[in-house]
């Protein structure tokens, strides 16, 4: 892996500063996507009513900081800058939105145009780019005439895989779009990759995200784009938590949806240590360290309820049990590792475990599985080999279809971000030793070969011990 110093990595000319979160919607303010198509009158239906839009102009002002540090820190719902703006205007009824009027403001049935919720109006296009599990539109038009899909494509690293990188990386190629944050509406309209998190946790004690709301938020979180167009759902968390899988098959259905996923993959030892040391970081507003036991507890602590989980996980299927109820209740991995999850550092590098809810909702063929070794060695062809995946070019003469020329992408894949300052690396350096790293590699090896029996394709050599 990146930490692996025998491995060679990219230059990495565009390091952010630590806070600097994946998630907070940076720009590229160099590069304009092509306009997605607006609404034409033959590919629009009837008027119907999207209190989405009137959320949509409303966005919370104190939520646009880059500075804010919102990569992999939901669970712990406090201080959360969008949320509390959020509430307050869903408690005064500010502006009827999506809540508004008891309802949650997505069109009953979005084909055909039926009025739901509070007070601004939009189109619906009929019949492009699919249709949902309960026979909704997947694409519909928004009330200034804009034409949005839902996202078909769900991008979930596990975090601290190189998942920002790419996300980047991809974000530069003109089809892509990205599905916001429903805690900071105001992301519609920016371009550039978020981390969405409308499947994974709803914060504590909010009503407007409670659970079962997950149709609400994508419905006010899609970007505009075209049928054509690929839309994604970017949330490293997803891999880990039990209940995402379930809630998007429920509105897109499983295998048959035609839903595609990406995933990075890491060496779990690199994972876990870079996990440990992303979180040894002292928060201000929670006036202490997010992660504050020593790696060697990590790694004790992980690793014993890391194996609480596998061994229910065994029982679960030797009795048969549904892979609802196992992944909901039985085996919920919220009863067993660390919560929040992302101080699960041993528990979330234990991949096998994960993907196996997704595989077995939506068929393994449709997964990339791109390890980040193959990120630092050819960053251009792993790029290529994601696109193809998707449907899509490198380069096209068409702007809208790719890049006019490679060069463009040489440099833009050059780029690597979230990487470990070396100053954090030097101070934590005394607890990551050979004989912890080894530990945790002989550790990972049976979690290792589970995974390769259900990846169906050999790890990286560099994964051996
Ligand atoms: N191109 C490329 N090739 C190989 N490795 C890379 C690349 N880009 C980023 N990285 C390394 O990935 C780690 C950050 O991963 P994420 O972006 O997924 O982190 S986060 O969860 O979004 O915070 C982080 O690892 P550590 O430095 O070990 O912490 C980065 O150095």
């Amino acid at each position: 892996g990146p930490s692996d110093p025998a491995t060679p990595m990219p230059p990495m000319p565009a390091t952010p500063p630590d806070d600097l979160d994946s998630g907070g919607g940076v720009a590229d303010p160099g590069r304009e996507k092509p306009a997605p198509p607006a609404a034409s009158a033959s590919g629009v239906a009837r008027r119907v009513e999207l209190a989405a839009a009137a959320v949509a102009g409303r966005g919370s002002s104190s939520s646009s900081s880059s500075s804010a540090s919102y990569s992999d820190n939901h669970e712990s719902r406090q201080g959360f800058d969008g949320q509390q703006s959020w509430r307050r205007e869903q408690e005064e009824g500010g502006g009827g939105g999506w809540a508004g009027g008891g309802d949650s403001g997505v069109p009953e049935d979005l084909s055909a145009g039926r009025a739901a919720g509070g007070g601004a109006t939009g189109v619906v296009a009929e019949g492009e780019g699919g249709k949902l599990r309960d026979g909704r539109n997947r694409c519909f038009v928004g009330a200034e005439g804009d034409h949005r899909c839902y996202p078909t494509v769900f991008f979930f690293g596990t975090s601290k895989c190189g998942t920002t990188s790419l996300a980047r990386w991809l974000d530069h190629h003109p089809a892509t779009h990205w599905v916001a944050n429903p805690r900071r509406p105001h992301q519609i309209e920016e371009t550039g990759v978020k981390e969405a998190h409308v499947f994974d946790d709803p914060p504590k004690g909010d009503p407007a995200f409670e659970e079962g709301m997950h149709h609400e938020k994508l419905f006010i979180t899609t970007p505009k784009s075209g049928a054509e167009d690929v839309v994604i759902d970017y949330t490293p968390h997803y891999i880990a938590v039990a209940e995402t899988p379930h809630r998007i098959a429920d509105i897109y259905g499983g295998r048959e949806s035609g839903l595609k996923f990406i995933v990075t993959l890491r060496e779990p030892a690199g994972r876990a240590i870079s996990s440990w040391e992303f979180k040894n970081e002292y928060n201000p507003k929670k006036g202490r360290r997010e992660e504050s036991r020593s790696l060697a507890k990590t790694i004790e602590d992980g690793g014993r309820r890391a194996m609480k989980l596998h061994a229910c996980l065994a029982l679960a299927k030797s009795k048969a049990v549904s892979p609802r109820d196992r992944d909901l209740k039985l085996c919920n991995p919220r009863k067993f590792l660390e919560v929040p999850l992302y101080v699960s550092h041993v528990g979330k590098s234990m991949y096998a475990l994960q993907l196996e809810r997704w595989f077995d909702l939506f068929g393994r063929e449709n997964f990339k599985v791109v390890f980040t070794d193959d990120m630092a060695v050819d960053p251009v062809g792993v790029l290529e080999d994601v696109l193809h995946f998707l449907g899509l070019e490198l380069t096209s003469e068409d702007e809208s279809k790719g890049l006019p020329d490679m060069k463009g992408w040489k440099k833009i894949t050059g780029m690597a971000y979230n990487k470990t300052k070396s100053k954090k690396k030097d101070e934590l350096g005394d607890q990551v030793t050979d004989e912890v790293k080894e530990g945790l590699r002989k550790f990972f090896e049976p979690h290792n070969e589970a995974l390769e029996e259900i990846l169906g394709q050999p790890l990286p050599e560099a994964w051996g011990s």
